[in-house]
């Protein structure tokens, strides 16, 4: 305890020990969706919907990030920042992780305008990726920025991912892996920088301590996101939200 009576703030040690076990236990990568797809289990309307619902997640990705970025008051950060936009973004038409991902929906059967229509994003998924920009948008830097530490556990996922997309689902074009194949390094590069930037910003314990509780709110945005593609859908006769064969 602290003289003033409040709890001493842990060590960065004991911090970042703590933020990894949030991920340890509840990152998506255990979810029961994310298991079918690594064995090969998910049929291609399966997959169609998942690639359509996270669709719905990259492309807000920037605009959480451009929500961070008014918050930060230094150009080294805001410039590190930027970057994460371009990422995804592009610097012009046709780049960026946004275009890998239509191009991902398109090697798997899915137009883009049926992606930007947003016309397949169940309701779950909808309100979890609200959840994760309006978490952003009204939270303190630090845990607007310790909720991305998902991506500290991203890479792994990617890897297994990529592995799984070219034994299990060959009618996926491979170009089309693109987008993961990126993601590996800039997941973990991210990851690290806004470690850095959670472990120098929440400084007393109540700080450390609601930062551990932005990156498990994450883990839950993430998990309700795949509860929602996993129990499918969709709002016509019958729930078809996946549109007949393969
Ligand atoms: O496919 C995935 O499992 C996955 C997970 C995450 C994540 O852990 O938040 C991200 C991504 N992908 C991703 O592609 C991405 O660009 C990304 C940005 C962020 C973020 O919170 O800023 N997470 C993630």
């Amino acid at each position: 305890m602290h003289a003033d009576g409040a709890a001493a703030p842990w060590t960065t040690t004991e911090f970042t020990g703590r933020l990894r076990a949030v991920t340890a236990a509840r990152y998506h990568d255990r979810h029961p969706f994310n298991l079918r797809m690594h064995q090969g289990e998910l049929t291609p309307a399966e997959l169609r919907r998942w690639i359509a619902s996270r669709f719905h997640y990259q492309r807000h990705i920037p605009v959480k990030d451009a929500l961070i970025l008014a918050k930060l008051e230094r150009p080294a950060l805001r410039r590190a920042w930027l970057r994460r936009i371009r990422d995804h973004d592009g610097t012009a038409e046709g780049e960026g992780g946004i275009e890998r991902w239509l191009r991902l929906g398109e090697a798997a059967g899915l137009g883009r305008e049926e992606l930007w229509d947003a016309s397949r994003v169940l309701p779950g998924v909808r309100l979890a990726v609200d959840g994760y920009v309006n978490f952003c948008r009204l939270s303190p830097l630090a845990e607007a920025v310790a909720a991305s530490l998902t991506e500290l556990s991203a890479p792994d996922l990617m890897r297994t991912r990529i592995a799984a997309f070219e034994t299990h689902y060959p009618w996926i074009e491979p170009a089309g892996l693109a987008y993961f194949r990126t993601r590996v390094g800039q997941g973990a590069r991210d990851g690290e920088e806004a470690l850095a930037l959670v472990l120098e910003r929440a400084r007393t314990r109540e700080q450390q301590e609601r930062a551990v509780a932005a990156l498990a709110f994450k883990c839950d945005v993430l998990w309700a996101l795949l509860d929602a593609v996993d129990r499918g859908g969709g709002r016509g006769p019958g729930g078809a939200d996946d549109g007949g064969a393969p």
